[in-house]
């Protein structure tokens, strides 16, 4: 678990702010963490401000929901340049679904670090292709912290690190969940449509019998 480093309360011009990413696949707890994360923040008092590009209107147009439906109100911005104004002068910054932002993103995020601030990014790092999602190996190439969590594969059990895509887009954005999504191990998400989760069939019936 990521234990934040102890801040003191210094005067802001010396403050030395930071970059954490929390990466992984769909359904990895991603946004539980980040929740996580920006709670015991404002536990702490610090001012902590919550942003998600604007296209993120999957579960709600404004607050930022985990698949375990955890909540927490969010700012949706158009562009990373926005969140530079609008998190003037907060302690803490949280940054959700950073893999939709341009590289822009990338420079926003070291200027806030840069002035003091706690920047919290999570986000996805590979897409449906199983490729480096946008920006977000350059963000890792900056972070001080990286956290990468994991999902389980629904098809045989293991840790999964990849989004499977259940539908035939090739498009790289296709807002969804389980309809078009699934969590997959490395070995089941190469199967591709070979495996299934019939393979639980066999588990679900030992289960039955005790
Ligand atoms: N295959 C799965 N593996 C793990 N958790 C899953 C899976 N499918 C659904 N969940 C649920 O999703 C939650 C994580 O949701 P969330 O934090 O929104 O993930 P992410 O932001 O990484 O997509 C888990 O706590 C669990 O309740
Ligand atoms: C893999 C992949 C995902 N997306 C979309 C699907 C969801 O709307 C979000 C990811 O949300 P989560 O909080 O990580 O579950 O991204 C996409 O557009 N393209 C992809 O390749
Ligand atoms: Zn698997």
């Amino acid at each position: 678990m990521f234990i934040e480093p102890t801040r003191r309360r210094e005067p802001p011009h010396l403050r030395t702010g930071w970059i954490e990413i929390i990466c992984g696949s769909m359904f990895s707890g991603k946004t539980e963490e980040l929740i996580r994360r920006l709670t015991r923040a404002r536990i702490a008092r610090l001012s902590v401000r919550i942003f998600k590009p604007a296209l993120d209107t999957r579960y709600h147009e404004e607050n930022i929901v985990s698949h375990s439906a955890l909540t927490i109100h969010s700012k949706p911005v158009q562009t990373a340049a926005q969140i530079l104004n609008l998190a003037d002068g907060c302690d803490v910054v949280g940054i959700d679904e950073a893999q939709f932002f341009d590289q822009e993103i990338v420079e926003v995020c070291n200027t806030l670090a840069n002035q003091g601030q706690r920047v919290i990014v999570a986000g996805l790092d590979m897409d449906f292709a199983g490729q480096p999602f946008g920006c977000m190996p350059q963000l890792m190439g900056i972070a001080e912290f990286i956290t990468k969590v994991h999902a389980i594969c629904v098809v045989c059990g293991d840790v999964a690190s990849y989004s499977y895509r259940l539908v035939p887009s090739q498009e790289r954005v296709l807002l969804g969940e389980t309809d078009s999504y699934e969590a997959r191990c490395r070995r089941c998400f190469h199967l591709g449509d070979a495996a299934s989760s019939k393979e639980w069939a066999y588990e679900d019936a030992k289960n039955e019998d005790h």
